[in-house]
């Protein structure tokens, strides 16, 4: 199992988000969360990849209980474990898309050469090779988001947590994103637990889940509607 959320509580102040909730995931398994705006999807999503605090239950992921790991520990854990990918891609503007991808890497200590070759290596997987050496500036809202796909597993995650990735894009473009985003995390062996308003990208994830009211329930990803 790479992904284990059991009994979670998470809270905001003043009010809960999520009340005991489950959710488990294997390892090339995709899981959308669905639910109204303002239910708390971007904050179980944040609550699991350390950046929300917990207030009950435990999150393992691929064996390490997350959720008794202090902030440096979860800080190296999620550069090391996860990937991450936001609605608006979230690249530096200053730097051209293999020097994003090329970053993560080298903030885990990679050397520059290894860390621009797999940048380079992952652009092309995700079809932005001629694109390398451009900024953000120069791309459109789908060319982002596949530099922030090859950002997110340039350093090969265990687990990849998406927010609303598709959310600014039209619909041709998020049917490039989620493609390319299921099949690679399939082909690498990685877990994706992606938030969506959007029910085709929904339906198009192994398992759905419905946040709302403080509850998350499985549902069938046809019946996802909020
Ligand atoms: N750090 C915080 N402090 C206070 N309130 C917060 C914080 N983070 C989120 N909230 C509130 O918690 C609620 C849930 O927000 P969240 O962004 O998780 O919902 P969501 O389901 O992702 O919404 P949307 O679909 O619109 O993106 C909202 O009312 C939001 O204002």
């Amino acid at each position: 199992m790479i992904l284990e959320v059991e009994r979670l509580h998470v809270t905001v102040p003043g009010r809960p988000l999520l009340d005991d909730g489950n959710l488990c995931l294997r390892a090339g398994e995709t899981a959308a969360i669905v639910g109204p705006s303002g239910s708390g999807k971007t904050s179980l999503l944040n609550a699991i990849a350390g950046l929300h605090p917990v207030d009950a239950g435990r999150i393992i992921i691929e064996q390490t209980e997350v959720t008794n790991l202090n902030a440096k520990q979860r800080a190296r854990f999620r550069l090391s474990k996860l990937g991450l990918v936001f609605q608006f891609g979230e690249l530096l503007p200053e730097l051209s898309a293999v020097e994003n991808v090329a970053l993560h890497a080298r903030l885990l200590g990679w050397g520059r050469a290894e860390a621009e070759k797999q940048g380079l290596h992952w652009l092309d997987r995700m079809g932005m090779a001629s694109h390398a050496h451009e900024h953000p500036a120069s791309l459109s809202g789908g060319e982002i988001q596949r530099v922030a796909l090859a950002r997110a597993l340039v350093h090969r995650p265990v687990l990849i947590l998406a927010d609303e990735p598709t959310g600014m894009l039209d619909e041709e473009n998020t049917k490039l994103v989620v493609d390319l985003l299921m099949n690679t995390a399939a082909d690498e062996g990685a877990a994706v637990l992606l938030t969506t308003h959007d029910l085709d990208v929904a339906a198009g994830a192994d398992h759905c889940f419905r946040l709302t009211a403080g509850a998350l329930h499985r549902v069938p990803g046809a019946e996802a509607a909020p």
